[in-house]
């Protein structure tokens, strides 16, 4: 299926529906995707790992069963990562206690930051339930189309904690509307899709989930079919603008495309163009 991306995830399910893509899936239904200490780490894993996989030009991200993610797996409790076990030893301090939260929460982030780190353009099929960690996963990935009956709640006050993965940050550069993403934060209350339409959090609304994941795969292989070196530049830099000035931003992009206006794709487009084809290219 791929270069890189060789074991198999016991939260995860990978395909390769097409040319190009991957697809991912949340892979605990019976738990509504429940985000447990498992999936912590395989996202990460997996996000690291497609990074590096040539094969891999774009990635499609959904849930299995009937809803996209209800959040972190409140059964199983809050994840202890591999080597970031509290030591037992007592009496232990706040300081120390302190320490190893404060470890565990910026190596969780890592498991979420890995999305929209991952080069490749990563388009989220967001299904039913979206809650918690599960607006966590969306906001950090490119693109989110979900169904009708889908909802989305920040719902970590209502556990009693800011989120702390990544929705506060991104969620309001994803939808601009600061006030709006605010009100979803301070109530956790649902927004469902229509408003999620309306505010920006998804770019469309399908009727159910076949047409949701055809619309997304289609989308995913079309990207997967244009120029590499283009696309992951492209997100690199879209990234890279959504943080810095725009002087900033046009500074770092010289400077990239220094390098990458130097690949044969620009010549194998044009050509193809003249010559009234389709254009091919190699991978990254
Ligand atoms: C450092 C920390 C990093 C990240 C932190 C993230 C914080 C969060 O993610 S906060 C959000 C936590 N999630 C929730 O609060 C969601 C809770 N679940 C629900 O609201 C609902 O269950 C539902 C997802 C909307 C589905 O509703 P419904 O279809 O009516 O099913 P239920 O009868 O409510 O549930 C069936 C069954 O599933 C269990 N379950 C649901 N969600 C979770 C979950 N997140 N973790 C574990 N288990 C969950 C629920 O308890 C039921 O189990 P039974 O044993 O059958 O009672």
């Amino acid at each position: 299926m791929s270069r890189v991306i060789s074991k198999a995830f016991k939260t995860l399910k990978l395909e390769a529906p097409s040319s190009g893509v991957l697809h991912v899936s949340l892979n605990r239904p019976e738990n509504f995707n429940a985000v447990n200490p498992q999936m912590w780490l395989d996202l990460k894993a997996c996000f690291e790992q497609i990074k590096m996989d040539n094969d891999v030009n774009a990635v499609v991200l959904s849930g299995t069963g009937k809803n996209f993610c209800a959040g972190l797996d409140l059964k199983e409790g809050l994840p202890i990562t591999s080597g970031l076990e509290q030591p037992t030893e007592t009496p232990r301090d706040v300081a120390r206690k302190g320490y190893y939260n404060h470890m565990m929460v910026l190596e969780l982030q890592k498991s979420i930051s890995a999305i929209e780190e991952c080069s490749k353009p990563v388009l989220c099929a967001i299904d039913n339930a979206c809650i918690g960690a599960g607006v966590d996963i969306a906001t950090s990935c490119d693109i989110r189309y979900c169904t009708k009956d889908a909802f989305f709640s920040i719902k970590e006050v209502d556990i009693g904690m800011a989120a702390d993965v990544g929705t506060l940050q991104r969620l309001p550069k994803v939808v601009g509307n600061i006030s709006w993403a605010r009100e979803l934060a301070f109530t956790a209350r649902k927004a469902l899709a229509d408003e999620a339409l309306q505010f920006g959090l998804v770019s469309r609304i399908f009727n159910d989930k076949k047409e949701l994941l055809d619309f997304t795969l289609k989308m995913a292989a079309d990207i997967a079919g244009k120029s590499p070196v283009a696309v992951t530049s492209t997100k690199t830099v879209l990234n890279y603008s959504r943080d810095h000035s725009v002087q900033d931003g046009l500074n770092h992009v010289a400077l990239w495309n220094t390098l990458m206006h130097n690949t044969n794709d620009v010549n194998s487009a044009i050509t193809a163009f003249l010559k009234k084809k389709s254009p091919k290219f190699s991978k990254l």
